[in-house]
């Protein structure tokens, strides 16, 4: 069998990153999320770097060579670094990027400067690659219960082969340099690594097309169950969760409440001030129901105006506190926002033995905000058992 040209396959894998390069932009748009955005970037540049250095061999030892390696050398190293980034967004573990960016332009500067000594550019190169590489693999199978690890174990993998394919190119360039004298050179290390190469671009872009539509779906998921305007749960998400905390404490004997509030006169906003301003008001309420509740507590969006709190282990009092709480903050914080005080009614209801699923207690909430409505807005009623 004649022996593995390294040449060609450098070519054609060089083709193919281009490829790539160009179809994941096709195929996933230009409206993604910004760790496909840095995946993406990272195939740019990896194809970019390849296409460098398979062209660079044009001109092997001349100073086109020294340029278009260096460019090369930066190119792929920095498509090493944004793909660490991909992941570590992908994985919701953003680390700092900065070590790994020191390591391209300090590569980038020491192998352009000492192009003119082969073996300590191309250890120095690979040296850097291979760390990189080593970082792309931990950035990718360290522990991460968001998301899948099929994928990162695909991608994980593919790098830590690399890795070492490129630390052992790295070695024999520095040190063995008669038996790797040149990039395209046969030694079965260099053969190996190139075959690798085809490979481990074919399934790391099978794993950077599963995160994708792993946050395709993710995103899917929270637009479902989110209100656009306000981020808080819809109806639908709350109730679905209020009835799963009503069950629970029921059945461990725990205190709940429930907190429904209206803002008051909320198409005179509309109409003196404009559906914009009233949109606004609604983003300000909602922002301090989250800044104000437990992190057991469930807000949703129950209507146009009209909120539902559910309060896990409260009683009336501390409910009733609270009420008191969101009132003064909204009165403060609206003055400031909106240049107008904005103010609610609200029904509190408490469960008791007769709130037998999720409509009950709510039947009773809002029958203590219709009072609340009809005593003249702008407090809160409690709910009779
Ligand atoms: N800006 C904006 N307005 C909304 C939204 N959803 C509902 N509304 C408006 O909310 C207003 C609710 O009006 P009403 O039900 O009469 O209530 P109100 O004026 O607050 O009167 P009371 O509740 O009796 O104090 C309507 O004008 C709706 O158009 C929204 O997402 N954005």
């Amino acid at each position: 069998m004649p022996p593995l040209d390294v040449r060609t396959l450098m070519m054609m894998f060089t083709v193919n990153v281009f490829a790539v390069a160009l179809a994941l932009p096709a195929i996933m748009g230009w409206r993604i999320g910004p760790a496909a955005r840095q995946a993406v970037l990272s195939t740019g540049l990896q194809a970019l770097g390849w296409f460098g250095l398979v062209l660079s061999t044009l001109w092997r030892d001349l100073w086109p060579d020294q340029l278009l390696s260096t460019l090369a050398m930066a190119g792929i190293s920095a498509g090493l670094v944004t793909l660490w980034r991909a992941l570590a967004l992908w994985t919701g573990r953003e680390g700092r990027a900065w070590p790994l960016w020191t390591l391209t332009g300090l590569m980038t500067l020491g192998y352009g400067l000492g192009f003119d000594s082969y073996p300590w550019r191309v250890g120095l190169a690979n040296g850097v690659l291979g760390l990189q590489m080593l970082a792309v693999t931990h950035a990718a199978l360290r522990h991460s219960p968001q998301t899948g690890w099929r994928w990162r174990a695909l991608i994980g993998s593919c790098m830590a082969a690399m890795a070492v394919a490129t630390f052992w190119r790295g070695v024999l360039g520095a040190f063995f340099t008669a038996s790797y004298p040149y990039l395209t050179a046969p030694h079965p290390v260099n053969q190996a690594a190139a075959v690798l190469s085809h490979v481990t671009l074919l399934l790391s872009t099978v794993g950077i097309l599963m995160a994708y539509r792993e946050e395709a779906e993710r995103q899917l998921r929270e637009q479902a169950i989110t209100d656009g305007l306000t981020g808080l749960l819809n109806r639908r998400a709350w109730t679905e969760r209020a009835e799963a905390l009503l069950s629970d404490a029921r059945r461990y004997g725990q205190p709940l409440a429930l907190l429904m509030i209206d803002i008051d006169h909320f198409k005179r906003v509309n109409d003196e001030r404009g559906h914009a301003c009233g949109d606004q008001a609604l983003q300000l309420l909602s922002r301090m129901l989250r800044e104000e509740l437990r992190s057991g507590d469930l807000a949703g969006r129950y209507g146009g105006e009209e909120f539902c709190l559910l309060l896990t282990h409260t009683r009336e009092g501390p409910a009733l506190s609270l009420d008191q709480r969101l009132r003064q903050c909204l009165r403060l914080q609206s003055e400031q926002e909106l240049g107008f005080v904005l103010e609610y009614s609200a029904g509190l209801a408490s469960l008791g033995q007769g709130d037998i699923t999720l409509d009950d207690l709510l039947r009773r909430a809002d029958g203590a905000l219709y009072e609340a409505k009809r005593a003249g807005r702008a407090q809160v009623v409690l709910a009779a058992r």
